[in-house]
Order: C-alpha cells, then structure tokens, then sequence
C-alpha cells in the first residue's frame, strides 16, 4: 500500500555523554511536502538530522521509510535510499569543477573511465529543469555563495533524493537567491519529492512550509499545519516557550571622538571576491553605523583590511588619531577593539580546540591568560568560565570543544572573547547569521552596549532590517565601494535597496 508518509521517525533518542540532544522525538514527513524544522540554538535539530542521514548513530527509536523500517549507519546508506542533504557549510572541493564535484564519490558500476560527457549531460539536463543555472565545467570557488548552494542541490539531484533536509539554506543567500531556491523548491515540491527544512527566519518559513515541527530542549514540543492565523510571534512563542520581548530599546546618538578613521583604502579581491576600492569612512564614538550590501561585495575584504589581513594598496587606517596602517594584525589586535568576522568555524575560532583555548587563543601571552613563557590555565579556566557565564554561553563545560557548540553558542563565545571587556571599536561582520531570535537579540544587545560605554561599531550585514533597526548612519556597499552614508532617520528601504543594486542615489 502506498504510504502517505516518505519518512517517520519514532522515538528518537540521542545522546552525547550526558547531553540528551534529542529526547524521544517522533517526526512525520508527508510526501511532496515541505517541513519546517524550528528551535532555538542547540534545541537538536541538527542532531535529528544527523541521525537521519546516518551521521550519528542513534541510542532509541525507529525510522521508517515509506513504511518500511529502516536502519541508516551512514549518509552512503542515506543517500541509496534516496535522501540528500545539504548542510550549512557546503560540502564541495573548491579547487574541483560542478561536476567532478558531482560524481565524487560515486562508484559507477563497472566504469573504469567516468562517462564525462553522459554525466555533464545529465547535470545540464537537471540544470534546466530546476532553473539552476548551473555550468557543468565551473570551477566551485569561482561560483557565489548562491550557486554553490545550486551545485549541493544539483549533486543530491543527480544521486535521486527524494527527500532533501537542508539547513538553514537562505543563511547565506540574498534576498534574490532565496526568491529563486524558493521556486526551485516548489517545483521538488510539485514532483512529489519532501524539503525538510531548518530555519531561524520565521517569515520565510510562513512563506513556504506547508508543515511545521518545532523543537525545544532536545524534545519536539509542537507539530502544527501552516495555517493562515500563524503568525510570527506564535512560532517564536512556541520556540521559546515563553513570550518574547522583539522591541529593540535604543537611547540617543550622541556620537563623540573619531575612533577609527578610513582614508581611501584599497585591496584586490581574492578569488571571486571584489576586493575594496577608494573606501572613506569616519566612525565616532558611540555610534553604530551599519553597512548594508547584497554578499560578495567586498564585506569580508573590507573588515580583513581593517584587521590587516590584507594586503593595502592604497590609503591610509587610524585608530584614535594613530596611523596603525603598517601594523601586522597581531598589533591591531593588541588595541582595544574587538572583531567579529564572518565565518564563525574558519576565522573565528578553532572547533577542534577547547572553549578555555578559543577564549585566550588572540592574547595567549597576556594576563590573565599567561605570560610570554607559558600559560596559566587555572586562571584561563576561571576567565572562560566567569565570560560564559555574563554571556549565556551553554556547553557541557569549559573543556568543550568548540565545534560541538550550537551555532548560537558559539557566536556567543566569540562575543564574549571580543567584547568581554570594554572596547573602542567593534567590527562585527554578518554577527547573527545562523542564530536564533534569542541569539540574535543577544547580539543587539551587545552592539547597543558596546555603543552606550564608547565604542564606535560597525556593523555589516546583509540583513537590511537588522541594519534600520540598531544603526545610528547607515552606509551601502557595492563592489567594494562605499556607495553612500546617510543617517538612520533619512534611511529608507527602497533608497537603500536602489543602492545596494549598484544606483547613484542623492544622500545629503
Ligand atoms: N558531536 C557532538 N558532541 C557533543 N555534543 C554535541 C554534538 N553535536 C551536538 N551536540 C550538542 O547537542 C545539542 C544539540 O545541538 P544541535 O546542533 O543538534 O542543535 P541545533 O538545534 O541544530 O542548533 P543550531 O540552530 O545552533 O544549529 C547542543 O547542546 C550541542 O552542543
């Protein structure tokens, strides 16, 4: 008998030591549906997830697929069967081309050669049909983030998924990538095949999801249809099991001293990065001034050239009144500023590493870290442990690695190491991506009170929303370049937006 359901997991327990990630959770996925797995930061999604796709062997419960019961003990099981998945950091070699990507690791029978032209066929073929736009022969570090994400799907397509889970697939895609995933999703959707799909944006998730599961504290606490009375603070509520304060409480600019001041800087682009040019900026004390820009438009290239991870072709940095242009990033660091960069697991920290040793990892030599000789570990366990604490950051304990922290966890983490104690300049790249509300509230919080003692903190995200609601100026960035400032109160949406798609606009 046809079973209405692709995949059900029964009673599903998970544990890592004493960390119950998931506590007997039953989930039900219909057919040709797409299902939006919700919860907080560390709530156990992607553990559930991992478990399904073979990546963790689970402790209770069943799985069944299409009603027959079934034991995955790896993804290689997972993907036989017919189940993709398409994690947050994607898994592609970037010096490999879409489709060498694309048949790694397959065993194609009996074929000595690879049938080249029969697969660039079959990947042009799935291509058109999804409207992925995708060139079989690309280099991966050459595509956007955005076609990255297409060859994920396209590499899960050629292998016959016909359930995908993707997590948290619009964290790194512009509002216009999103729009297109969406439409790739439906026609999936219309085929029969099921989304499983992990999400901190409420409002996307009311767009598209037919089904909805939410997860709390490792339990699933709530299953409901998306219906036209669900609203975002429902979800929210239900995420949190308690309401939740979303207003944003700003006190008034009262913009001091210029902290940092940017004459005109330039670096090139790597790889498809665009690189800066001619970029001119003051920031003053107590203020925030967002940067707003659609991905890949020199962010990441202007907050390394500030940090002195790239090489400066032209212009001049000062940090309260000192030329610090010549200074290695070591000697940046050693100012007081504090730096969020934008990918949390390559630059931020170390996963393999210990919270204790991500805390003192910049200043390993300095107190209460150590000495230039050695280092003192009582007292780095006691600063880690107390800076958890202020932050809220929830692990089994100090001795943690990193990369076990949900991603909430983990930006709080770099929060707290960047902004523990008091600074004058703040550069925060993309701060909320992949956090949940909660998270990301925390995140404003820390901004706004970064500003409130002194700081000057530019902020750069993609998020335009996020952007209105803390900054005190807001500027746009478009290839590299600055392409206007203008205060919070002349900010409005679709003059920002004209400017983020490369317009002149008029700003006083
Ligand atoms: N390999 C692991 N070893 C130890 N603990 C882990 C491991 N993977 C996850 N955890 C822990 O299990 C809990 C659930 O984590 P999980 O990553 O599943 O949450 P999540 O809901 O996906 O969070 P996020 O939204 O931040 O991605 C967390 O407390 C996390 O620290």
């Amino acid at each position: 008998m046809d079973n209405e359901y692709m995949v059900e997991m029964r009673h599903i327990t998970k544990t890592f030591g004493k960390l119950v990630a998931n506590n007997d959770v039953s989930l039900k996925i219909k057919k040709g549906e797409i299902h939006a797995l919700l919860g907080e930061n560390g709530a156990g999604k992607s553990t559930l997830m991992n478990v399904l796709y073979g990546l963790y062997g689970k402790d209770k419960g069943t799985v069944l697929w299409n009603g027959q019961e079934i034991n995955i003990k790896s993804p290689d099981e997972a993907i036989k069967l017919g189940i993709g998945m398409i994690h947050q950091h994607f898994m592609l070699v970037n010096k490999f081309s879409v489709l060498e990507n694309v048949t790694l690791g397959i065993k194609e029978g009996k074929w000595i050669e690879i049938p080249t032209d029969e697969i660039r066929k079959k990947i042009m073929e799935l291509s058109d049909t999804y409207g992925l736009n995708i060139k079989p022969d690309a280099i991966v570090e050459n595509l956007t983030v955005g076609e990255q994400q297409r060859v994920e799907i396209v590499k899960a397509l050629y292998r016959h998924s016909e359930l995908l889970i993707m997590d948290e697939p619009t964290a790194v895609l512009t509002p216009q990538e999103a729009k297109q995933l969406f439409k790739v999703l439906y026609k999936l959707k219309n085929e029969g095949k099921s989304i499983i799909f992990i999400s901190h944006k409420l409002p996307e998730v009311l767009e598209i999801c037919d089904a909805i599961s939410i997860m709390r504290d490792g339990c699933l606490v709530e299953e409901m249809e998306n219906t036209e009375d669900l609203d975002e603070a429902k979800l929210a509520n239900a995420m949190v099991g308690r309401e939740l304060n979303l207003e944003v409480v700003k006190s008034k600019c009262e913009p001091g001293e210029v902290v940092l001041k940017l004459e005109g800087i330039s670096c090139d682009g790597i790889n498809a990065s665009c690189g800066v040019t001619d970029f001119s900026l003051e920031l003053y004390r107590g203020e925030i001034v967002g940067l707003a820009g659609v991905d890949g438009n020199g962010q990441t290239d202007l907050s390394e050239l500030i940090m002195g991870l790239r090489k400066m072709t032209t212009g001049k940095i000062e940090f309260l009144g000192q030329d610090i242009s010549k200074m290695t990033t070591k000697q940046r660091r050693e100012l007081s500023l504090g730096y969020i960069p934008a990918d949390r697991l390559k630059s931020a920290m170390i996963p393999s590493m210990s919270l204790t040793m991500n805390m003192c990892i910049n200043k390993p030599d300095q107190a209460p870290f150590g000495t230039k000789w050695a280092l003192n570990q009582k007292s780095i366990t006691e600063y880690t442990e107390r800076k958890m604490k202020e932050f809220n950051v929830v692990a089994k304990s100090s001795g943690e690695v990193g990369g076990n922290l949900s991603g909430g966890n983990q930006q709080k983490l770099v929060l707290a190491r960047e902004l523990g104690e008091k600074v004058d300049l703040v550069i925060a790249v993309y701060p909320t991506r992949g956090l949940d509300i909660d998270a990301t509230h925390f995140v404003f919080d820390t901004m706004l009170k970064a500003r409130d003692e002194g700081a000057a903190v530019l902020y750069i995200s993609t998020e335009l929303e996020e952007i209105l609601q803390l900054s005190d100026r807001i500027g746009v960035l478009y290839e590299g370049r600055l392409q206007g400032i203008m205060p919070q109160q002349e900010a409005e949406v679709t003059k920002i937006g004209l400017m983020m798609a490369g317009r002149e606009v008029e700003v006083k």
